[in-house]
C-alpha cells in the first residue's frame, strides 16, 4: 500500500482518472502517456494564452510588459494617396519658406507651432502617435483645427524608423521641429518607461534618420526648464550646471541634450534645444496645474496647492504659448544648415541651447487667485507639502541669450495669458458645462 501510494504520488494527475495496474511495464507506459497528455494539455493552454495576449494586444511589440507600449500601436501609412497628402502638406507656399516636419503636432505646443508656420507659408507636415497620456479627443480636436488650415498629421510613432525614412524619402525636409515627447514631471514615477521610450529612444530614432537624410535637416527640439533641477541660483542661465535633475522627466531631457551633442559632433547635425518654462495657454495640456485647477474650481472640487518647507513659496516662470511659438520660429529661422551628408560629417555644425521663459516667476497661490477672479468662483484650497515626486520649488529663466540671438521677447503676463486660456476653456468645454476629463 505504501508503495502504491508512492507511485500515486509520483503521477501528476487527478485521482480517479487512471486505473492503476500492478505491472511495472503497463504502469510505466501509463505514466509516460499521462505525462505526454499533461505536457500536451499545458502546451495548449500556454499557446492559447499567448494567442489571446497577442490578439488583445494593439501591436506585436516584443516587450508586452513595457508600459510605454501604449504608444506602440500599429499605424496605417503609405500608398499613393497618403504620399500625395504628405507632399501637399509639406509644400512650401511662400518665397524663402522652409519645409518642416513637426513631431508631436497634435500636442499643445506642436499645434500652435504648426499653425503659425503654415500661416506664413512654410510647408508643414505633422507627426503624432495620439497616445492617451491625456484625453486623446483634445488631440483630435487640435488635429481637426490644423487640417482646416491645410496641415496633415501623419499618425505614427517617432520610434518607427521605417515611417521616418519614408517621410524623408517623400519630402526633403529642410527642418525638423521635434516636439513629440512624454511630458509631465510627476507622471514619471507612474510610468518611467514611457519617458525612456519617447524622450530617449524616440529622439535617437529620429536623429538616426535625420543624420542619414540627404540633405540633412536642421533640428530644433524641446528641452525643458526642468534640467536646472535642484539649482538654487536664480535666474537660471544656460551656463549653469544641469546635473541634478529632480525627476526622471528632467533626466531624460538632460540626456536629450547630451545626445544632441553627440549627433552634432559625429554627424554634423545642426541642433537647437529650447528649454521651455511651464508653457500655458488655449488648447493646453490637461495634466498641467493651471488647466486642472480651472476644471476643479469650476466643479467645486478642492485643489492641492503645493507649499515648500516652512511655508516656502512654490513659483513658476509661466510662459504664454504665443511667446513660445515666436521663440520656436526664431530658432528655426536662425538655424544653420547641417553640414553632413550620407551619414558623414563634412564640417562643424551649429549646436545651441536657449531658455524660453517669461523672466517673472509667479507663486502658484497667485495663479489660483487669478483663476478665481477670471472664473468668478472661489477655489477650495488644499495647501499641502510639496511632494518629493519630481517637482522643484521654483523656476526663473534668464532669457538674455535668446533675446540677443533669437530676438526673443516675451510680452504676455500671466493675468493676460490666463484670461485667454479661460475664454478658450469655457468655449471649448461648452461654457464649463462639459467638464474636461
Ligand atoms: O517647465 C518645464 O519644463 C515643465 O513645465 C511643466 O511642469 P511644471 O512646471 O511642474 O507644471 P505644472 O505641473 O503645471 O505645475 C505648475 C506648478 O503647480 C504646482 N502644482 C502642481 C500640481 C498640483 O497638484 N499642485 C501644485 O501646486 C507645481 O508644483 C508647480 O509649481 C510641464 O508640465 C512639464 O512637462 C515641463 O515642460
Amino acid at each position: 500500500m505504501s508503495k502504491q501510494m508512492s507511485h500515486l504520488d509520483d503521477i501528476p494527475s487527478t485521482p480517479g482518472k487512471f486505473k492503476m495496474e500492478k505491472s511495472p511495464f503497463v504502469h510505466n507506459r501509463l505514466r509516460w502517456h499521462s505525462s505526454l497528455a499533461k505536457l500536451t494539455f499545458w502546451s495548449f493552454i500556454f499557446l492559447g494564452l499567448i494567442l489571446i495576449f497577442f490578439f488583445r494586444s494593439p501591436s506585436s511589440n516584443p516587450l508586452p510588459q513595457d508600459p510605454s507600449r501604449r504608444s506602440l500601436r500599429t499605424y496605417n501609412w503609405g500608398g499613393p494617396a497618403w504620399e500625395k497628402r504628405v507632399r501637399s502638406s509639406a509644400r512650401v507656399r511662400s518665397h524663402n519658406g522652409i519645409s518642416v516636419l513637426v513631431t508631436g503636432a497634435a500636442g499643445f505646443v506642436g499645434t500652435h507651432v504648426s499653425a503659425a508656420l503654415k500661416r506664413r507659408g512654410d510647408g508643414v507636415l505633422g507627426l503624432d502617435n495620439f497616445n492617451d497620456y491625456y484625453d486623446p479627443s483634445l488631440k483630435r480636436a487640435r488635429q481637426a483645427l490644423l487640417e482646416r488650415s491645410g496641415v496633415f498629421i501623419v499618425e505614427g510613432d517617432i520610434n518607427d524608423s521605417a515611417l521616418l525614412r519614408k517621410l524623408f524619402e517623400v519630402v526633403a525636409f529642410t527642418h525638423v521641429m521635434h516636439l513629440a515627447a512624454q511630458a509631465g514631471v510627476r507622471y514619471a514615477m507612474e510610468n518611467p518607461g514611457s519617458y525612456v521610450h519617447s524622450n530617449i529612444a524616440g529622439l535617437v530614432s529620429l536623429l538616426e534618420v535625420c543624420k542619414s537624410a540627404n540633405p540633412q535637416p536642421a533640428i530644433v527640439w524641446a528641452s525643458s526648464s526642468s534640467v536646472y533641477g535642484l539649482n538654487t541660483k536664480v535666474p537660471f542661465s544656460e551656463k549653469d550646471r544641469t546635473d541634478q535633475p529632480a525627476s526622471l522627466y528632467a533626466a531624460t531631457k538632460k540626456a536629450g541634450e547630451e545626445i544632441a551633442h553627440t549627433y552634432n559632433h559625429i554627424y554634423g547635425l545642426s541642433l537647437t534645444g529650447l528649454r521651455f518654462f511651464t508653457v500655458y495657454g488655449p488648447w493646453g495640456r490637461p495634466d498641467m496645474a493651471y488647466f486642472f485647477f480651472t476644471r476643479d474650481i469650476l466643479k467645486g472640487k478642492s485643489i492641492p496647492i503645493f507649499e515648500a518647507a516652512n511655508h516656502g513659496t512654490v513659483a513658476r516662470d509661466f510662459t504664454y504659448i504665443d511667446d513660445i511659438v515666436k521663440g520656436c520660429l526664431a530658432a528655426l529661422d536662425t538655424a544653420e544648415k547641417s553640414t553632413g551628408s550620407g551619414g558623414k560629417k563634412k564640417g562643424p555644425a551649429q549646436l545651441r541651447v536657449y531658455n524660453l521663459g517669461n523672466t517673472s516667476p509667479v507663486p502658484v497661490s497667485d495663479l489660483v487667485s487669478i483663476l478665481e477672479r477670471l472664473l468668478k468662483v472661489n477655489a477650495k484650497r488644499d495647501i499641502m507639502k510639496l511632494p518629493r515626486n519630481g517637482d522643484v520649488q521654483f523656476t526663473h529663466a534668464n532669457i538674455s541669450l535668446a533675446q540677443r540671438e533669437l530676438g526673443y521677447k516675451p510680452s504676455t503676463d500671466l493675468q493676460t495669458g490666463l484670461k485667454k486660456f479661460v475664454r478658450w476653456y469655457l468655449g471649448y468645454y461648452n461654457g464649463g458645462k462639459k467638464a474636461a476629463g
